[in-house]
């Protein structure tokens, strides 16, 4: 068995812009945006990054193919940048690379930048999709969304557990208000309107049984990380936000081929968590974790997760939402910076936002939604569609 990186990197400087509809700003604006906060933060000049990787997924208009963007926007020196795209992991992805160059002994400091500028791509959740998934969604998927595909999952749900629809909306739309709440409260999310669950369940329809609410936003933004090894953290003077454990897990639509897979699970997030938490060492989920941040790109996905991350009992999730169980005040908060629901998705840059929010909760810098004693918070970033996904799992603490 691999040994994983625990405690082996940390994170010394995070940045991360306002999400939301950024139309006077480029790309390069908000790279640097991100990129200054994460620098200051580190406190170490911009020469000491040995090594960085851009993650940028889906705009290739205003962002650019290669990784030259990334070099050009913050003027690096001529050391080596790398860019990755995998889906909407794609900001964890740029992360992960960052951290293997860091534990394995090649780079002192390296950097992490996700990027994404969709508002003015014409990119949408209904149309746009096919640009993301090219000739796989023209030729295999002709009629497919991602609210279409996940909005399955929650009617399959809903069918293998004998939940009426009614029941069942009322606790995705526990779901969507809660991050509202949350996004409520930040300054940098893009939807910062509160909803209450009975406004949910009027708003009109994406694809049934999703309503606007239930959707993640269409968002411009940029997020950053500067890592380094612990030793160098300390010489610093930093209080290092450790990584304790970094999986990713992908498949390759077996499931959905081939075997009984029913909808109502990513076996990807149940084996990248599972991996993991035996690199974190943890042993009960449950009751470890102090804090929560999960792809919810759409309401359903957040109530699958909690059941894949072995938080929730299988089929149980809804009795844990009605319990208030991942509210702000609740036993573990989930998506106390208001999640991809209401910070934004600006596929590249969710990733890192999410490990931003962590870190920040971590160091007791949230402000008015800072949790009271966190002590390891989890990151979950899905790329793809239920049935073809890339999950990435982190776990940090100090
Ligand atoms: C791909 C992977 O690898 C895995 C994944 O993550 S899949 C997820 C990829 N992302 C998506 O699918 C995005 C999903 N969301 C959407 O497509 C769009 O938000 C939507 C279709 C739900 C709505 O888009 P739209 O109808 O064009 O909305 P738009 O015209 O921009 O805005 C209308 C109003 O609704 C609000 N709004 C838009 N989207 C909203 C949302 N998701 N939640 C709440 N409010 C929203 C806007 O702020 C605006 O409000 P005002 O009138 O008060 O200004």
């Amino acid at each position: 068995m691999a040994t994983g990186i625990k405690d082996k990197v940390a994170i010394i400087g995070m940045g991360c812009t306002r999400f939301g509809e950024r139309w006077t700003d480029g790309a390069e604006d908000l790279m640097v945006e991100a990129f200054v906060e994460a620098l200051q933060d580190a406190g170490i000049e911009k020469k000491e990054i040995d090594a960085a990787w851009l993650g940028t997924c889906f705009d290739e208009v205003n962002v650019g193919k290669s990784a030259i963007p990334l070099a050009q926007a913050l003027k690096l020196p001529s050391i080596p940048v790398t860019r990755v795209e995998n889906f909407c992991a794609t900001g964890t992805e740029a992360f992960r690379g960052a951290c293997y160059a860091v534990a394995s002994g090649a780079c002192r400091i390296a950097l992490a930048l996700g990027v994404e500028k969709l508002k003015d791509t014409g990119y949408g959740g209904l149309p746009g999709f096919d640009t993301a998934m090219g000739t796989l969604n023209r030729f295999i998927l002709p009629n497919f969304t991602a609210p279409g595909g996940f909005a399955l999952m929650a009617t399959r749900y809903f069918a293998k557990y004998g939940i009426s629809p009614e029941e069942g909306k009322m606790a995705l739309a526990k779901i969507s208000s809660k991050s509202h709440r949350c996004g409520a409260l930040n300054p940098k999310a893009h939807l910062r309107k509160e909803v209450s669950p009975e406004q949910v369940l009027k708003a009109p329809i994406i694809a049934w049984p999703l309503g606007l609410f239930d959707c993640c936003g269409v968002s411009d933004g940029a997020a950053a990380a500067i890592v380094t090894t612990p030793d160098v953290a300390r010489g610093l003077g930093k209080t290092p936000v450790m990584v304790k454990a970094l999986q990713i897990a992908a498949t390759s639509g077996e499931e959905m081929l081939t075997t009984r897979w029913d909808g109502t699970y990513l076996k990807t997030t149940t084996e990248a968590a599972k991996r993991a938490y035996a690199e974190a060492g943890i042993t009960r989920p449950r009751e470890e974790l102090s804090v929560l941040e999960v792809h919810d790109c759409f309401s359903i996905t957040e109530l699958v997760t909690y059941e894949d991350l072995q938080i929730s009992e299988r089929g149980r999730a809804i009795r844990d939402i009605n319990e208030g169980f991942f509210e702000l005040d609740g036993k573990i908060p989930c998506q106390s910076d208001g999640g991809l629901k209401c910070f934004g998705h600006p596929i590249g840059a969710s990733g890192i936002r999410m490990i931003y929010e962590v870190y920040n909760q971590l160091l007791h810098r949230a402000g008015p939604r800072q949790i009271p004693d966190p002590r390891l918070g989890l990151t979950h970033n899905l790329g793809g569609i239920p049935s073809f996904s890339v999950c990435s799992v982190g776990i940090f603490g100090l």
